[in-house]
């Protein structure tokens, strides 16, 4: 069992454990860049640069700290930017003692929601000595797909070693996460086909006195986070579009719209790979009260014309461009 840990930033009176753990072949052998033997005062630099690359927000390394308050692996995350896709790199290390606990999978999975619901990150692209299989195996579990394969230098082995490289968009990351049966399903349950779902979500387009739209960012631990969205949510059973926009309206933002003020725009219709998204938009000029994120989820008035600048839930794309012309 991987009992509790947490993921924390990296300290100089790490090095130690770090080194450790490290220094042994068994887990050396399988990072590409490190030497072997692996001299302690690389640990000391490596830490103090891995608060220089935090701070200059292009990579984000962690200690993987268990319940006794021991180091026993790093996970890191650099971001890299291309034609406008922006990119996490994923590594990771588990000190020895800790394999075979599920150690690897958790961490990853914790960093990986983290980054994209709050980086600037569409995609998670890993790379892994071809036979690292039990790294292979905590990819493939959290939605990752092999997308190719390479020759890379691992300086421990002194010469190129084939790795597989894999990917995961925000998308393969929830559906695996989606796709998880339940603890207690029964394994000896007939396998049925599940019907498609209708999704009925009511959605509004608030704009204040600068022409401005407010929107909210989908938080850690709900599907699609990390992308903007108009605030609204689920009609509930028996619920009018408008009765269910209002409660959403107060219980995301706590704000009061009334009916009078909500003008319906257009809507959405959009095939997830899960459901099937109907989702009516209303526009609202006016209510009580000032937005704030009350789920924790951080809000942006953004202009029409800068819409595209904020990742957006691919059912929301069709909506852009009529808002740029109504503003
Ligand atoms: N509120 C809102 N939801 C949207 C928008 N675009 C879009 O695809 N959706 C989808 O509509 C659903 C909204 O449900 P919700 O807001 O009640 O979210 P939730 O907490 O139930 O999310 P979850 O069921 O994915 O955990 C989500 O699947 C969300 O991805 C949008 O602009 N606003």
């Amino acid at each position: 069992m991987a009992g509790t840990f947490c993921l924390r930033g990296l300290r100089p009176d790490d090095a130690g454990a770090i080194h450790a753990q490290v220094n042994d072949w068994n887990v050396i052998r399988m990072l590409s860049r490190l030497p072997f033997p692996y001299p302690r005062d690389l640990a000391e630099r490596w830490i103090a640069s891995t608060v220089q690359q935090a701070e200059a927000r292009t990579a984000y390394h962690f200690a993987i700290e268990n319940q006794a308050g021991a180091v026993i692996g790093c996970i890191g995350l650099t971001l890299s930017q291309t034609d406008g896709q922006y990119r996490g790199s994923l590594g990771y290390w588990i000190g020895r003692e800790y394999w075979r606990q599920g150690i690897a999978t958790l961490a990853s999975d914790r960093l990986c929601s983290w980054a994209f619901a709050n980086l600037p990150v569409d995609t998670i692209e890993a790379s892994v000595a071809q036979d690292n299989v039990a790294s292979v195996a905590v990819l493939n579990k959290l939605g990752f797909r092999q997308t190719g394969a390479a020759t890379q230098v691992f300086t421990a082995r002194g010469g190129n070693v084939s790795v597989l490289l894999f990917s995961a968009s925000r998308e393969s990351f929830d559906a695996a996460h989606e796709s998880k049966p339940p603890a207690d399903a029964d394994a000896s349950a007939e396998q049925t086909e599940e019907p498609r779902r209708l999704v009925l979500v009511v959605a509004a387009v608030l704009i204040d006195t600068n022409n401005r739209i407010l929107l909210a960012r989908r938080p850690e631990g709900k599907t699609l986070a990390g992308l903007w969205e108009f605030p609204g949510g689920k009609m509930e059973p028996g619920e009018a579009p408008e009765t269910s926009l209002i409660r959403e309206l107060r219980e995301e933002l706590g704000i009061d719209a009334s009916r009078a003020c909500l003008a319906p725009f257009t809507f959405v219709s959009h095939s997830y790979e899960k459901f099937d998204l109907l989702m009516p938009i209303y526009l609202c000029r006016q209510w009580q009260g000032h937005p704030e994120g009350r789920e924790g989820q951080k809000l942006a008035w953004v202009e029409a014309c800068d819409l595209d600048q904020y990742p957006m839930p691919p059912a929301d794309i069709p909506v852009i461009p009529f808002l740029r012309d109504l503003l």
